[in-house]
C-alpha cells in the first residue's frame, strides 16, 4: 500500500515538474525569439515575461479583466518583478514594454520624437487605417487634427452644443422616467451618440441615427473582444458592422458632394461639410477613404466613453449619500442665484460647479475608462534606465497611475473630496492622455457629464436592480453586463390641483353632450370631409399645434395619416410657451419622425423664417417629385391655434407682386375658435407658386379625456362661455402656484422696480403714472395694473402657510387670490365682480404677461 502510494506521488511531482520544466522552456524558447536579434541590448530590457509562444501574456490578460480583480494582471509584473515601472511582456502579438508609472508615461505620451501610435491591427481595420491611430503621417496628424478639433473645443463651439446637449438630457431624462426597466448604459450610450451626430452630421433623421448607433454598438464589441474573424465571434460581427458603417457615411458623403457639384447651397456647416471643404497649401482635397475614417472614429470616441463614464457618475452619486446631497445642493444654489429671465444653463454655471467638477475628476479616475493606449516606438529609446527597443509596442497603462495608493490613498474608494486644493502632479492624472494626441473632446465630455448630472441631481434618482454587475468599474463588454435599473422622478412636475381638472373635464363633457351647444357644429362635419378629400391631393401638409399645448392640440384627423417628410408640425403661439420646453419638443418631435417647426404668427421675423423653411422643403420636394406644378400647403388644426393669422402673414411676407396682393382677400382673424367656416386659398410665393389653404380648425365630437379638454379650454380651443370663465381662471391659477413663474416677480413685491417693457418708473412722486392711473384704472392691459397683478400674485403665494399638494388648501389660496385680485384689478363689489376678474386674468394669460406655461408633459411609454 505504501509502496503505490509513494508511486503515485512520484507520478504526480514527475508530471508537476515536467510541466513547470515545460512552461519554463516554453516562455524561454518565446523570450529567445524576441530578443536574440536585440543583440547587446536585450541585457537592458525591462524586466518582465513574455508568456508562451504565439499568445503571450494575452491568456492571463484576459483572465484578470474578465475576472473581479483586473489589477491582477499588473500586479503580477510587480509581485514578480518589482517595481520597475516598465515590465516587457507579448501583447496582441506583439514584442512590447507595458509602462505604468507616471514619469514614463509622461515621457512616452509627449516625445512624438522617439513614439508614434502603436495599436494593434485588428483595432485599425476596425477604425480604420486612415483615422488618427492609423498610417497617416505626424504632419497629417497635426493638419486634420488641428481642422477637426476646433470643432469640438473652445468656449464658441460649447456654448452652442450646451444648449443642443440640455434639451436631450432633459427629454431623454423625463422619457426614461416613464419607461419601467431600462438598460441604462445602452439609454446613455444613445443619448450621447445621438448628441455626437447632430455636432458632426447635424443628422436630424431618427431611422439613420437607430441604424448608426446600432452598427456602432457591434462595433465596440469587437473593439474589445479577442481578434477571432470567424462568424459567431464579436470580432466578426464588427467588421461586418464596419463594412455597414463605412456604407451609410459614403451614402451622406456622395450626397453631398453631388450637391456641391451642382452648385447647390451648402445645407449643413458641420464636421463633414469641414472635411469636405478642406484644402492643403498644395491644393489637395481629402478623399473619401479619409473623410470616412476620420467620422468612423469621432463618432466612436465621442459618444462611448462619455456614455460610461456619465454611466459610472450617476452610480456612484447613487450609492454615495452624502456625495448626492452635496452635488445636489450645489446644484440647487445654481438654479436658485440664476436670473429669472434665463432659460437653462450657462456655460458660466457649468463652471461654477466646482464639487460636481470633482465628482466628475474621481469618476474618471476611478474608473479609467481608456485604462491603456498603444505607441511603437520609433527608434532604441531609454527610460528609467531601460531600453525599448525600436519597433516594440509601448503600453501605456493609465489605470495602474489611477489607482496607485501612493499618489491616490485608497485608490478604489470614491471620493470626490480628495480633490480638495489637489492639483495632480505632472502624469498622474491622464484620463484623457497627453501630449500630441491628448483627448480633443475632453471639454465636450465634462460638459456633457456635467449637465446630464445637473437635471439628474434637481429631479431624479437611480433604482438600480442589478447592484452586483460591473462591480470593478470595468468597461462594459457585453450586452448582460448592463446596468439594469429604474430612473424615477423625485420632484415634482408643476402640476395643477386634478380637482379642478375633474371639474373642468366634467363641464367640458357636459357641454359635449349637449346638442346645439357643443363645439362641434355642424360645419365641423362638412369641413371634415372636405379636408379628408383634400389632404391626399396637397403636396405639404402643416399642422399647427399651440405651442403651449403640443400634445393635447393634436390634430386628431391626420393620426392615421403615415409620418413622412410632407407632414410638418407647426407650434404656434411659441411666445406664450415655456422658452426652455419648446426645445425639448422640437428634439420630442424629431425623434419621433417629424419636421417640427416654431413661430410666432403675429412676428414678422419668425414667419419669414418659417417661410423660408417652406420654401426649402418645396424644393427638397420638387427635386425629389421633378414636380413642376403649382405647390399646395394645407395648414390644418384644431380651433384658434392660429392658422388664418399665419395664412394672412404668410401671404403678407410672400414674395409675390403687389398687384396680386391687392387682388386676394384675406382670412378672417379672430380670437374666437372656430371663426373659419370655408376652405380659402392665398397664395405665399412665385417661381413656383405656391399656395396654402387655410381650413377650418376641426376638434372631435367628444374629448375622453378631461385634462386635455381642460387644457383646450384653457387655451382657447374651445368656447370660454361653454365652460365658465371663473373655471378656467381657477385652473389657470392652480397651474401658477405650483410652477415657479411668480418667482420672477418677487422684485416687484420689494419695489425694486423690476419694469416691464414700456413700464414707467413708479415712484412715489411721478404725476405723470398717477394720471395714467387715475384715467385708466380699470384697464387690465395697462403695464402699472400688470405690474400690480404680479405683485399680488407672487405676495399671495409666497405667503401663504398652507401645502399647494393639498387640494383644500390650494382652493383656500385661490379664493384668496380672487379677493385681492379684485383690488388690484380695480373691479367694484358687487355680484359679477368673480367673473369680471376671471375675464381680465385669462385675457393677461393668454396675452403672454402673466409668464410662460407649457401645459403638456413629454409623454412616457407604457
Ligand atoms: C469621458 C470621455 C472621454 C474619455 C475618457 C476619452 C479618452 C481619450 C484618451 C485617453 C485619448 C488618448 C488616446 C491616445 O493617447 O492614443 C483620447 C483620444 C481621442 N479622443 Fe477622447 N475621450 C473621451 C471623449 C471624447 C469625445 C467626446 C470625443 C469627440 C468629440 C473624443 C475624441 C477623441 C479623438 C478624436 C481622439 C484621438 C486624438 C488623436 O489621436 O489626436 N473623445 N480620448
Amino acid at each position: 500500500m505504501e509502496y503505490l502510494l509513494g508511486l503515485s506521488w512520484g507520478v504526480f511531482v514527475a508530471i508537476f515538474g515536467g510541466l513547470v520544466g515545460l512552461n519554463w522552456l516554453l516562455k524561454s524558447v518565446n523570450c529567445w525569439v524576441y530578443e536574440t536579434n536585440l543583440g547587446e541590448k536585450r541585457f537592458n530590457l525591462p524586466p518582465g515575461d513574455m508568456g508562451w509562444p504565439f499568445i503571450g501574456n494575452m491568456w492571463s490578460f484576459l483572465r484578470a479583466f474578465k475576472s473581479t480583480n483586473p489589477d491582477s494582471f499588473i500586479s503580477s509584473f510587480v509581485s514578480r518583478f518589482g517595481h520597475t515601472g516598465l515590465y516587457k511582456a507579448l501583447m496582441f502579438g506583439n514584442p512590447s514594454i507595458v509602462v505604468t508609472v507616471p514619469e514614463a508615461c509622461k515621457r512616452v505620451l509627449t516625445d512624438d520624437e522617439y513614439f508614434k501610435p502603436g495599436w494593434p491591427s485588428s483595432t485599425l481595420k476596425l477604425i480604420g487605417r486612415k483615422s488618427f491611430i492609423g498610417s497617416i503621417t505626424y504632419e497629417e496628424h497635426k493638419h486634420l487634427r488641428r481642422l477637426t478639433a476646433a470643432a469640438v473645443n473652445g468656449h464658441e463651439a460649447l456654448s452652442n452644443y450646451a444648449s443642443c446637449i440640455e434639451e436631450h438630457v432633459k427629454l431623454d431624462l423625463e422619457k426614461w422616467a416613464g419607461m419601467g426597466q431600462i438598460e441604462f448604459l445602452t439609454e446613455l450610450r444613445r443619448l450621447t451618440f445621438r448628441i455626437i451626430m447632430y455636432i458632426f452630421l447635424s443628422s436630424k433623421s431618427g431611422q439613420m441615427m437607430e441604424a448608426l448607433e446600432r452598427e456602432y454598438t457591434t462595433l465596440n464589441y469587437g473593439v474589445r473582444a479577442m481578434a477571432i474573424n470567424l462568424p459567431g465571434f464579436a470580432y466578426y460581427k464588427a467588421l461586418k458592422a464596419r463594412i455597414n458603417l463605412v456604407a451609410i457615411f459614403q451614402s451622406i458623403l456622395d450626397e453631398r458632394r453631388g450637391r456641391m457639384k451642382d452648385g447647390q447651397p451648402t445645407l449643413e456647416k458641420d464636421m463633414m461639410e469641414a472635411l469636405l471643404d478642406v484644402e492643403d497649401e498644395n491644393g489637395r482635397r481629402l478623399d473619401d477613404e479619409e473623410i470616412i475614417d476620420i467620422l468612423v472614429m469621432y463618432l466612436n470616441a465621442g459618444h462611448e466613453s462619455s456614455g460610461h463614464v456619465t454611466m459610472w457618475a450617476t452610480l456612484f452619486l447613487q450609492e454615495h449619500p452624502e456625495v448626492f446631497q452635496r452635488a445636489k445642493e450645489e446644484q440647487e444654489a445654481i438654479v436658485r442665484n440664476r436670473p429669472p429671465t434665463q432659460n437653462g444653463l450657462t456655460l458660466k454655471e457649468v463652471r461654477q460647479m466646482h464639487y460636481l467638477s470633482k465628482v466628475i475628476d474621481e469618476t474618471l479616475r476611478v474608473v479609467t475608462f481608456s485604462f491603456v493606449v498603444f505607441r511603437e516606438a520609433k527608434a532604441d529609446v531609454d527610460i528609467s534606465g531601460y531600453t525599448i527597443p525600436k519597433g516594440w509596442k509601448v503600453l501605456v497603462w493609465f489605470r495602474n497611475v489611477h489607482l496607485d495608493p501612493e499618489i491616490y490613498p485608497d485608490p478604489k474608494e470614491f471620493n470626490p473630496s480628495r480633490w480638495d486644493g489637489l492639483t495632480p502632479k505632472a502624469g498622474t492624472f491622464l484620463p484623457f492622455g497627453a501630449g500630441s494626441r491628448l483627448c480633443p473632446g475632453k471639454d465636450l465630455a465634462k460638459l456633457e457629464i456635467a449637465i446630464f448630472l445637473h437635471y439628474f441631481l434637481l429631479n431624479y434618482k437611480l433604482e438600480r436592480h442589478n447592484p452586483g454587475c460591473g462591480l470593478m468599474y470595468l468597461p462594459h463588454q457585453r450586452p448582460k453586463d448592463n446596468c439594469l435599473g429604474k430612473i424615477k422622478r423625485v420632484s415634482q412636475k408643476p402640476m395643477a390641483a386634478t380637482s379642478y381638472v375633474q371639474k373642468l373635464g366634467a363641464a367640458v363633457k357636459k357641454v359635449a353632450g349637449k346638442r346645439g351647444s357643443s363645439w362641434y357644429t355642424p360645419h365641423m362635419a362638412a369641413a371634415t370631409r372636405a379636408i379628408m378629400e383634400r389632404v391626399p391631393l396637397v403636396d405639404l401638409v402643416v399642422e399647427v399645434r399651440d405651442a403651449r399645448v403640443p400634445l393635447s392640440s393634436e390634430y386628431e384627423l391626420l393620426r392615421n395619416f403615415p409620418h413622412s417628410s410632407r407632414h410638418i408640425i407647426l407650434l404656434n403661439k411659441m411666445d406664450l410657451a415655456s422658452r426652455s420646453e419648446l426645445k425639448v419638443w422640437r428634439a420630442y418631435f424629431e425623434e419621433q419622425n417629424f419636421i417640427p417647426f416654431e413661430v410666432n404668427a403675429h412676428n414678422k421675423e419668425n414667419v419669414k423664417q418659417f417661410l423660408n423653411f417652406l420654401q426649402a422643403r418645396v424644393r427638397e420636394l420638387m427635386k425629389t417629385d421633378h414636380a413642376n406644378h403649382t405647390i399646395t400647403v394645407m395648414l390644418a388644426g384644431i380651433p384658434n391655434v392660429g392658422k388664418s393669422a399665419l395664412a394672412n402673414a404668410l401671404h403678407q411676407i410672400g414674395r409675390i407682386s403687389a398687384a396680386e396682393k391687392g387682388k386676394l382677400k384675406h382670412a378672417t382673424v379672430s380670437p374666437l375658435p372656430g371663426e373659419t367656416k370655408d376652405i380659402s386659398s392665398l397664395k405665399i410665393g412665385s417661381h413656383p407658386n405656391i399656395y396654402v389653404l387655410d381650413t377650418p380648425g376641426i376638434l372631435p365630437p367628444t374629448i375622453p379625456d378631461a385634462e386635455v379638454c381642460s387644457k383646450l379650454a384653457l387655451t382657447g380651443a374651445i368656447n370660454d362661455y361653454l365652460i365658465g370663465e371663473s373655471e378656467l381662471a381657477q385652473y389657470f391659477l392652480a397651474i401658477h402656484n405650483v410652477s415657479d413663474e411668480y418667482k420672477k416677480w418677487g422684485k416687484l413685491s420689494m419695489h425694486q422696480s423690476e419694469r416691464l417693457p414700456g413700464d414707467r418708473m413708479e415712484t412715489a412722486s411721478d404725476p405723470e403714472l398717477d394720471k395714467r392711473r387715475k384715467q385708466y384704472a380699470t384697464d387690465h392691459t395697462q403695464d402699472f395694473v400688470v405690474h400690480d397683478v404680479r405683485r399680488t400674485l407672487f405676495e399671495t403665494v409666497s405667503s401663504f402657510p398652507g401645502n399647494l399638494e393639498a387640494g383644500k388648501d390650494l382652493e383656500e389660496l385661490i379664493e384668496r387670490q380672487f379677493t385681492e385680485l379684485q383690488k388690484a384689478f380695480k373691479v367694484l363689489v358687487d355680484t359679477d365682480a368673480h367673473t369680471k376678474v376671471a375675464a381680465k386674468l385669462l385675457n393677461l394669460y393668454r396675452t403672454g404677461r402673466l409668464g410662460h406655461y407649457t401645459l403638456d408633459s413629454i409623454p412616457r411609454i407604457n
